[in-house]
């Protein structure tokens, strides 16, 4: 327990009469792969905001890195959140910044990096995700879209983050792409030994990458824990999520 790199207690949401988590508890080790699932508005990201400190919640603690933030002084969250990167859905790279700029904004935020390291972190970077240095110069209009998620990687794991929150990551590209940025990530994650937490509704990224599975549903975490344990689940939307025609394809021969 004290090792948890992100621990929610009791957590409850509300924005006036929408009580969106009720008495939410959680908690994530190191390494861990953590895929958050539910339906539209059940309240993942908000969830996924609240462990990152960009969202206070109506009641219930939130521990990053073992530090309550509801407890830290102002100033802390954002040291704490330098120990995060972010990949939000669409990818979101600043479309007036080249490749380079965009990989190098957060360094450039935390203002104590020169040129030559900026570079430097840049170039592994892309190397580390499977670009090539010549598209540190390309424009975000000139990528597809398997790159630019390559490139919002690589900006999200700039800082050498010890935990990443990845929001749909796979959202918008096809089969193959996806399967590619699935592996990309497996072997980063192998290499690096970061914590991933995830918003997605990719079932094959679920099998073949999270180690531990969250379903918010009815205002609850109905499930937090393995893969096999979510599809042991008998609350009626893991049913559904896990056992519809694309569940049962993807976890055939999963036990
Ligand atoms: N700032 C806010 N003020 C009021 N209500 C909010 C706010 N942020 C989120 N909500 C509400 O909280 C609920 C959960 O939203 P959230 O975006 O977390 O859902 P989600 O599970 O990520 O949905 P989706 O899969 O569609 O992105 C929704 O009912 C939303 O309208």
């Amino acid at each position: 327990m004290g090792d948890s790199v992100i621990r929610m207690e009791h957590i409850w949401t509300c924005f006036g009469k929408n009580v969106v988590h009720r008495d939410v508890s959680l908690s994530l080790e190191k390494g861990e792969i953590f895929g958050l699932v539910g339906g539209s508005g059940s309240g993942k990201t908000v969830l996924m905001r609240e462990m990152i400190g960009l969202q206070e919640p109506t009641r219930g603690k939130v521990f990053l890195f073992g530090e309550c933030l509801q407890d830290a002084a102002a100033g802390r969250h954002q040291q704490l959140r330098n120990r995060c990167g972010v990949l939000f859905q669409s990818g979101a790279l600043f479309s007036a910044l080249s490749v380079f700029e965009n990989i190098a904004f957060p360094v450039r935020e935390v203002g104590r990096f020169d040129e030559e390291l900026i570079a430097h972190l840049v170039r592994m970077k892309l190397l580390m995700v499977g670009l090539t240095e010549h598209a540190a110069t390309l424009m975000p209009a000139e990528l597809s879209g398997g790159m630019i998620k390559r490139v919002a990687l690589a900006r999200a794991l700039v800082m050498e983050p010890e935990l990443l929150f990845l929001d749909e990551p796979t959202s918008g590209l096809d089969p193959v792409l996806s399967e590619e940025f699935v592996d990309l990530l497996g072997g980063l994650h192998a290499e690096l030994g970061f914590t991933v937490v995830m918003v997605t509704h990719d079932l094959d990224t679920i099998k073949d990458l999270c180690t531990k599975v969250g379903v918010l549903a009815e205002q609850r975490l109905v499930v937090c824990g393995s893969v096999r344990e979510a599809l042991a689940s008998e609350h009626p939307f893991a049913r559904h999520y896990f056992h519809g025609k694309r569940g049962n394809r993807v976890f055939e021969g999963t036990d």
